[in-house]
Protein backbone atom coordinates (compact mmCIF):
# COMPACT_ATOMS: atom_id res chain seq x y z
CA UNK A 1 0.00 0.00 0.00
CA UNK A 2 1.43 3.44 -0.86
CA UNK A 3 1.72 5.75 2.19
CA UNK A 4 -0.61 8.65 2.74
CA UNK A 5 0.28 11.96 2.53
CA UNK A 6 -1.65 13.01 5.30
CA UNK A 7 -2.88 10.80 8.54
CA UNK A 8 -5.17 11.97 11.35
CA UNK A 9 -4.76 10.03 14.76
CA UNK A 10 -6.90 10.34 17.49
CA UNK A 11 -7.90 13.84 16.92
CA UNK A 12 -9.84 15.78 19.81
CA UNK A 13 -10.81 19.73 19.43
CA UNK A 14 -12.58 21.53 22.41
CA UNK A 15 -13.74 24.65 21.73
CA UNK A 16 -15.22 26.89 24.44
CA UNK A 17 -15.92 24.02 26.64
CA UNK A 18 -17.13 21.72 23.46
CA UNK A 19 -15.67 18.50 22.42
CA UNK A 20 -16.17 19.30 19.18
CA UNK A 21 -13.98 16.35 17.56
CA UNK A 22 -13.78 13.14 19.72
CA UNK A 23 -10.84 10.96 18.56
CA UNK A 24 -10.98 11.06 14.70
CA UNK A 25 -8.97 9.32 12.42
CA UNK A 26 -8.37 8.85 8.90
CA UNK A 27 -5.43 8.96 6.08
CA UNK A 28 -5.58 10.67 3.24
CA UNK A 29 -4.04 8.91 0.05
CA UNK A 30 -0.95 10.86 -1.63
CA UNK A 31 -2.88 10.93 -4.94
CA UNK A 32 -6.24 12.11 -5.96
CA UNK A 33 -9.32 13.86 -3.98
CA UNK A 34 -10.66 12.79 -0.81
CA UNK A 35 -13.56 13.45 0.48
CA UNK A 36 -14.23 14.61 4.15
CA UNK A 37 -18.19 14.90 4.36
CA UNK A 38 -20.68 15.19 7.10
CA UNK A 39 -24.06 16.80 7.67
CA UNK A 40 -23.94 20.11 9.02
CA UNK A 41 -22.38 21.03 12.07
CA UNK A 42 -20.10 17.43 12.49
CA UNK A 43 -17.17 19.43 12.35
CA UNK A 44 -15.44 18.98 9.06
CA UNK A 45 -13.94 22.80 9.05
CA UNK A 46 -13.01 22.25 12.99
CA UNK A 47 -10.91 19.52 10.68
CA UNK A 48 -9.39 21.06 8.17
CA UNK A 49 -8.46 24.19 10.75
CA UNK A 50 -6.42 21.90 13.02
CA UNK A 51 -4.69 20.35 9.98
CA UNK A 52 -3.43 23.70 9.28
CA UNK A 53 -2.95 25.14 12.70
CA UNK A 54 -5.75 27.29 12.52
CA UNK A 55 -7.94 26.28 15.63
CA UNK A 56 -8.80 29.40 17.70
CA UNK A 57 -6.86 29.87 20.65
CA UNK A 58 -9.25 29.28 23.03
CA UNK A 59 -9.72 25.54 21.75
CA UNK A 60 -7.17 22.83 22.60
CA UNK A 61 -6.14 19.88 19.71
CA UNK A 62 -5.12 16.43 20.74
CA UNK A 63 -4.10 13.45 18.91
CA UNK A 64 -1.28 13.48 15.96
CA UNK A 65 -1.69 14.86 12.62
CA UNK A 66 1.14 13.72 10.07
CA UNK A 67 2.16 14.70 6.47
CA UNK A 68 4.44 12.20 4.83
CA UNK A 69 7.06 11.77 8.02
CA UNK A 70 6.36 15.13 9.34
CA UNK A 71 3.94 16.16 12.57
CA UNK A 72 1.96 19.19 12.17
CA UNK A 73 0.76 19.55 15.45
CA UNK A 74 2.38 23.13 17.29
CA UNK A 75 3.59 24.17 14.13
CA UNK A 76 2.80 27.47 13.16
CA UNK A 77 0.56 28.15 9.95
CA UNK A 78 2.54 29.95 8.16
CA UNK A 79 5.63 26.68 8.49
CA UNK A 80 2.95 24.35 7.47
CA UNK A 81 2.16 26.71 4.60
CA UNK A 82 5.96 26.97 3.30
CA UNK A 83 6.07 23.46 3.61
CA UNK A 84 3.62 22.85 1.13
CA UNK A 85 0.23 22.52 2.94
CA UNK A 86 -2.01 24.97 1.13
CA UNK A 87 -5.51 25.86 2.87
CA UNK A 88 -8.40 27.08 0.68
CA UNK A 89 -10.69 28.18 3.24
CA UNK A 90 -14.90 28.38 3.24
CA UNK A 91 -15.10 31.82 2.77
CA UNK A 92 -12.58 31.98 0.23
CA UNK A 93 -10.63 35.44 1.91
CA UNK A 94 -9.90 37.05 -0.93
CA UNK A 95 -9.02 40.97 -0.15
CA UNK A 96 -11.71 42.80 -1.47
CA UNK A 97 -10.47 46.08 -1.78
CA UNK A 98 -7.18 44.66 -3.76
CA UNK A 99 -7.29 44.00 -7.27
CA UNK A 100 -7.10 40.65 -8.63
CA UNK A 101 -3.03 41.50 -9.47
CA UNK A 102 -2.41 41.96 -5.90
CA UNK A 103 -4.13 39.54 -4.02
CA UNK A 104 -1.98 36.94 -6.31
CA UNK A 105 0.73 39.21 -5.51
CA UNK A 106 0.34 38.76 -1.93
CA UNK A 107 1.14 35.50 -1.95
CA UNK A 108 4.57 35.31 -3.59
CA UNK A 109 7.72 34.32 -1.57
CA UNK A 110 11.03 35.57 -1.84
CA UNK A 111 12.44 32.21 -2.36
CA UNK A 112 10.69 30.47 -4.76
CA UNK A 113 9.53 31.87 -8.04
CA UNK A 114 5.16 31.66 -8.60
CA UNK A 115 3.57 29.60 -10.74
CA UNK A 116 1.74 32.38 -12.73
CA UNK A 117 1.94 30.46 -15.86
CA UNK A 118 0.40 27.18 -14.05
CA UNK A 119 -2.45 29.79 -12.51
CA UNK A 120 -3.21 31.80 -15.48
CA UNK A 121 -3.36 28.38 -17.64
CA UNK A 122 -5.95 27.01 -14.99
CA UNK A 123 -7.85 30.36 -14.59
CA UNK A 124 -7.45 33.04 -18.00
CA UNK A 125 -9.98 34.95 -16.39
CA UNK A 126 -7.80 35.77 -13.64
CA UNK A 127 -5.54 37.21 -16.17
CA UNK A 128 -7.98 39.03 -18.07
CA UNK A 129 -9.80 40.89 -14.70
CA UNK A 130 -5.98 41.56 -13.11
CA UNK A 131 -6.55 45.39 -12.39
CA UNK A 132 -10.11 44.27 -11.23
CA UNK A 133 -11.20 44.77 -7.65
CA UNK A 134 -11.65 41.67 -5.82
CA UNK A 135 -14.87 42.69 -3.88
CA UNK A 136 -16.50 43.52 -7.13
CA UNK A 137 -15.65 39.97 -8.89
CA UNK A 138 -18.70 37.12 -8.82
CA UNK A 139 -18.40 34.62 -6.28
CA UNK A 140 -17.45 31.91 -8.56
CA UNK A 141 -14.20 34.08 -9.82
CA UNK A 142 -13.65 34.89 -5.94
CA UNK A 143 -13.10 31.28 -5.68
CA UNK A 144 -10.96 30.80 -8.57
CA UNK A 145 -8.95 33.49 -7.06
CA UNK A 146 -8.73 31.36 -4.09
CA UNK A 147 -7.45 28.14 -5.71
CA UNK A 148 -5.36 30.09 -8.17
CA UNK A 149 -3.76 32.18 -5.24
CA UNK A 150 -2.46 28.77 -3.37
CA UNK A 151 -1.50 27.28 -6.66
CA UNK A 152 1.06 30.43 -6.94
CA UNK A 153 3.41 28.24 -5.11
CA UNK A 154 4.10 24.55 -4.64
CA UNK A 155 1.94 22.09 -2.63
CA UNK A 156 2.23 18.93 -0.89
CA UNK A 157 -0.77 18.70 -0.11
CA UNK A 158 -4.09 20.94 -0.62
CA UNK A 159 -7.23 21.52 1.79
CA UNK A 160 -10.28 23.05 0.21
CA UNK A 161 -13.06 24.05 2.32
CA UNK A 162 -16.43 23.56 0.22
CA UNK A 163 -15.60 25.40 -2.95
CA UNK A 164 -19.14 25.09 -4.70
CA UNK A 165 -20.82 26.45 -1.78
CA UNK A 166 -23.72 29.18 -2.34
CA UNK A 167 -22.22 29.02 -6.27
CA UNK A 168 -25.02 28.89 -9.63
CA UNK A 169 -25.01 25.42 -11.13
CA UNK A 170 -23.00 26.34 -14.02
CA UNK A 171 -20.11 27.55 -11.86
CA UNK A 172 -20.33 24.42 -9.92
CA UNK A 173 -19.53 22.70 -12.92
CA UNK A 174 -16.61 25.20 -13.58
CA UNK A 175 -14.74 25.24 -10.25
CA UNK A 176 -15.63 21.05 -10.53
CA UNK A 177 -13.48 20.88 -13.61
CA UNK A 178 -10.44 23.20 -12.19
CA UNK A 179 -10.12 21.25 -9.20
CA UNK A 180 -10.19 17.57 -11.39
CA UNK A 181 -6.85 19.51 -13.21
CA UNK A 182 -5.66 20.39 -9.84
CA UNK A 183 -5.57 17.17 -8.66
CA UNK A 184 -3.69 15.30 -11.34
CA UNK A 185 -0.65 16.61 -9.77
CA UNK A 186 -1.56 17.35 -6.07
CA UNK A 187 -3.29 15.15 -3.76
CA UNK A 188 -6.62 16.98 -2.35
CA UNK A 189 -8.57 17.08 1.02
CA UNK A 190 -11.98 18.58 -0.17
CA UNK A 191 -15.02 19.44 2.16
CA UNK A 192 -17.89 18.86 -0.35
CA UNK A 193 -21.89 19.07 0.19
CA UNK A 194 -22.56 19.03 -3.65
CA UNK A 195 -22.70 14.93 -4.03
CA UNK A 196 -22.95 15.55 -8.04
CA UNK A 197 -19.23 17.19 -7.57
CA UNK A 198 -18.30 14.62 -4.97
CA UNK A 199 -19.20 11.68 -7.44
CA UNK A 200 -17.26 13.46 -10.25
CA UNK A 201 -13.78 14.30 -8.19
CA UNK A 202 -13.28 11.72 -5.52
CA UNK A 203 -11.91 8.57 -4.97
CA UNK A 204 -12.05 8.11 -1.34
CA UNK A 205 -14.55 9.25 1.50
CA UNK A 206 -14.34 10.30 5.16
CA UNK A 207 -17.34 10.36 6.57
CA UNK A 208 -17.92 12.29 10.12
CA UNK A 209 -21.28 12.15 12.15
CA UNK A 210 -21.07 14.13 15.80
CA UNK A 211 -17.78 14.33 15.98
CA UNK A 212 -16.22 10.94 14.95
CA UNK A 213 -15.66 9.12 11.41
CA UNK A 214 -18.66 7.05 10.90
CA UNK A 215 -17.80 5.43 7.66
CA UNK A 216 -14.79 5.66 5.08
CA UNK A 217 -13.99 3.37 1.73
CA UNK A 218 -14.69 4.56 -2.13
CA UNK A 219 -16.90 7.69 -2.46
CA UNK A 220 -18.57 5.75 -5.28
CA UNK A 221 -19.66 3.18 -2.99
CA UNK A 222 -21.06 5.58 -0.75
CA UNK A 223 -22.82 7.22 -3.01
CA UNK A 224 -24.39 3.90 -4.50
CA UNK A 225 -25.74 3.23 -0.97
CA UNK A 226 -28.86 5.03 -0.95
CA UNK A 227 -29.84 3.65 2.21
CA UNK A 228 -26.04 4.82 3.56
CA UNK A 229 -25.75 7.97 2.43
CA UNK A 230 -29.69 8.97 3.63
CA UNK A 231 -28.76 7.52 7.37
CA UNK A 232 -24.76 9.72 7.10
CA UNK A 233 -25.58 12.20 4.95
CA UNK A 234 -29.47 13.22 5.64
CA UNK A 235 -29.95 13.04 1.57
CA UNK A 236 -31.11 10.68 -1.50
CA UNK A 237 -29.93 9.35 -4.41
CA UNK A 238 -31.58 11.86 -6.35
CA UNK A 239 -29.40 14.48 -4.90
CA UNK A 240 -26.30 12.32 -5.67
CA UNK A 241 -27.32 12.01 -9.32
CA UNK A 242 -27.59 15.40 -10.63
N1 LIG B 1 -14.87 28.88 17.32
C1 LIG B 1 -15.90 28.13 17.73
N2 LIG B 1 -16.50 28.36 18.90
C2 LIG B 1 -17.54 27.60 19.31
N3 LIG B 1 -18.05 26.57 18.61
C3 LIG B 1 -17.50 26.30 17.45
C4 LIG B 1 -16.39 27.05 16.92
N4 LIG B 1 -16.04 26.53 15.72
C5 LIG B 1 -16.91 25.51 15.49
N5 LIG B 1 -17.77 25.37 16.52
C6 LIG B 1 -18.86 24.38 16.62
O1 LIG B 1 -18.31 23.12 16.29
C7 LIG B 1 -19.23 22.34 15.53
C8 LIG B 1 -18.56 21.91 14.24
O2 LIG B 1 -18.39 23.05 13.36
P1 LIG B 1 -17.74 22.92 11.92
O3 LIG B 1 -17.80 24.28 11.31
O4 LIG B 1 -16.44 22.26 12.01
O5 LIG B 1 -18.77 21.94 11.21
P2 LIG B 1 -18.93 21.57 9.70
O6 LIG B 1 -19.08 20.11 9.64
O7 LIG B 1 -17.83 22.19 8.90
O8 LIG B 1 -20.30 22.28 9.39
P3 LIG B 1 -20.91 22.92 8.04
O9 LIG B 1 -21.16 21.79 7.13
O10 LIG B 1 -22.20 23.52 8.55
O11 LIG B 1 -19.93 23.94 7.55
C9 LIG B 1 -20.45 23.21 15.33
O12 LIG B 1 -21.42 22.85 16.29
C10 LIG B 1 -19.94 24.61 15.60
O13 LIG B 1 -20.96 25.43 16.09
Amino acid sequence: MTEPILSVEDLSVRIAGLHILQGVSFTVAPTGVTVLLGRNGVGKTTTLRAVVGLTPRNGEVRGAIRMGAQSLLARPTHRLVRGGLGYVPEDRCVFAGLTVAENLRLAERRDTSPAYDKVYALFPELDRRGRQRAGSLSGGQQQMLAIGRVLLNDNRLLLVDEPTKGLAPKVVTEVAEVLERVADSVPVLLVEQNLAVVRRLARDAVVLAVGKVAWTGGARDLLLETALTRSLLGVGSAEVHH
